[in-house]
């Protein structure tokens, strides 16, 4: 939830970030003047905060940059990965107060203003990251300008008032009303599409359908609430769900709908909240972390390779699944599945892997908008898999 009373910020405006604990952080306004509410995480990336910003699965989060230096290369049209941007509120030790770069088209403080969005500045940015280190992420809330005087018990029970992450359905409100179709000539294929595919969208990056595309995929983008027949109609070779916010325990329809996808034995791949949803379409539980993934440094085992592959991550959930070798999926319909990627950093499941039927996600990002490339070939897996399937259904129609 964010309230601004005000315009633009002026950096000498007091703010305070208040955390669920009672622990409170004084600095300076940063962006919109007022008071926001939301889940306080933090995010590892040293660069692509607008990407970061502007990623719809940081809705309903206070976003904690752990890089020191924020906003030294202004703002731009060509970074953000959605709309607009998402997170309820941004906290950074050290603005930068005047933009450099040679693609700079404004500086981040007045685009913060511009969208609303309540900051804050001139915070021990590690103190923060190390007490929710050590104690969870948790609620919290901004508060700046004469909202920063009202007194410390009066914030705290504002916060206290907010709602949880766990059991927010937050999907159907980032995704899109309307489809639409990403086509691979405009981002670099030449010739006719290879396969096309429906594309749920939970609160997709941008990357994500251009990723595709540029392989030579139609993507046919469809709203969080899509039913089968939607994806039925656009003849898909393929499906795909995207990453995107909220708790995966709260996705009963996208789960429903998933499994019908399945039944139907179409290829599956999905990308975070995309594989959140496999893993509980296959029978299996998603748990919320104590502080979660974020950042673009984070590395993950691909089980089957042996390669170690440095990703890009939000998540503050996961799947709860046997680590140790192939196991039947306790929807048994589904056949095997097994855990084919790990976090190295603390063993968290990172991917699933389908032995008996075409179905695959990851827990990361290999859009790798902003981030390492290492996890890109699995696009190319996703095509490999659709191309095997319809080899393997002409030979049984023959
Ligand atoms: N980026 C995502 O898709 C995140 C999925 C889910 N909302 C989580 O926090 O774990």
């Amino acid at each position: 939830m964010t309230d601004v009373t005000n315009g633009a910020a002026n950096h000498n405006t007091p703010a305070v970030l208040v955390l669920e604990d009672g622990r409170m952080f004084r600095g300076r306004s940063y962006g919109a003047v007022g008071t926001t509410l939301g889940e306080a995480v933090f995010a590892t990336g040293m660069t692509g905060y607008q990407e970061t910003l502007t990623d719809p699965s940081y809705d309903r989060q206070i976003v904690v940059q752990t890089a020191p230096h924020i906003g030294n290369t202004g703002v731009n049209t060509e970074d953000p990965e959605s709309r607009r941007i998402w997170v309820a509120g941004y906290v950074v030790r050290d603005a930068a107060r005047r933009p450099s770069n040679w693609r700079s088209e404004g500086s981040l403080d007045e685009e913060l203003a511009r969208q609303g969005v309540v900051g804050i500045q001139g915070v021990d940015t590690r103190a923060i990251t190390r007490h929710l280190r050590e104690h969870r992420t948790m609620r919290a809330g901004i508060f700046s300008g004469s909202d920063a005087e009202r007194s410390d018990k009066e914030l705290l029970d504002e916060v206290l008032g907010s709602a949880p992450m766990e059991g927010s359905r937050l999907a159907e409100e980032v995704s899109v009303d309307e489809s639409y179709t990403v086509e691979p000539g405009d981002h670099g294929w030449e010739g006719e599409p290879r396969f096309t595919i429906a594309a749920v969208d939970l609160g997709i990056k941008s990357m994500t359908p251009h990723r595709f595309a540029e392989r030579g995929v139609r993507v046919h983008v469809l709203p969080a609430s899509s039913t089968l027949d939607d994806v039925k109609a656009v003849g898909p070779d393929g499906f795909f769900m995207s990453n995107g916010p909220g708790d995966p325990a709260t996705a009963d329809g996208q789960v429903a709908l998933l499994r019908s996808v399945l039944d139907e034995k179409i290829p599956y791949f999905g990308i975070c909240f995309g594989n959140q949803i496999l893993g509980r379409a296959l029978g299996f539980g998603t748990y919320k972390l104590r502080y979660g993934h974020r950042g673009i440094n984070q590395p993950v085992l691909d089980r089957r390779t042996g390669k170690v592959e440095i990703t890009s991550q939000n998540h503050g959930f996961a799947v709860d699944a046997p680590l140790d070798g192939p196991t039947p999926a306790p929807e048994e319909r589904y056949g095997r599945v097994e855990v084919s990627h790990v976090s190295l950093n603390d063993q968290v499941v990172e991917g699933l892997a389908c032995l008996d039927i075409p179905a695959f996600s990851v827990q990361y990002h290999p859009e790798a908008a902003a981030g390492p490339h290492d996890a890109a070939y699995l696009f190319d897996r996703f095509i490999d898999l659709m191309d095997s399937q319809k080899t393997s259904q002409s030979e049984e129609a023959k």
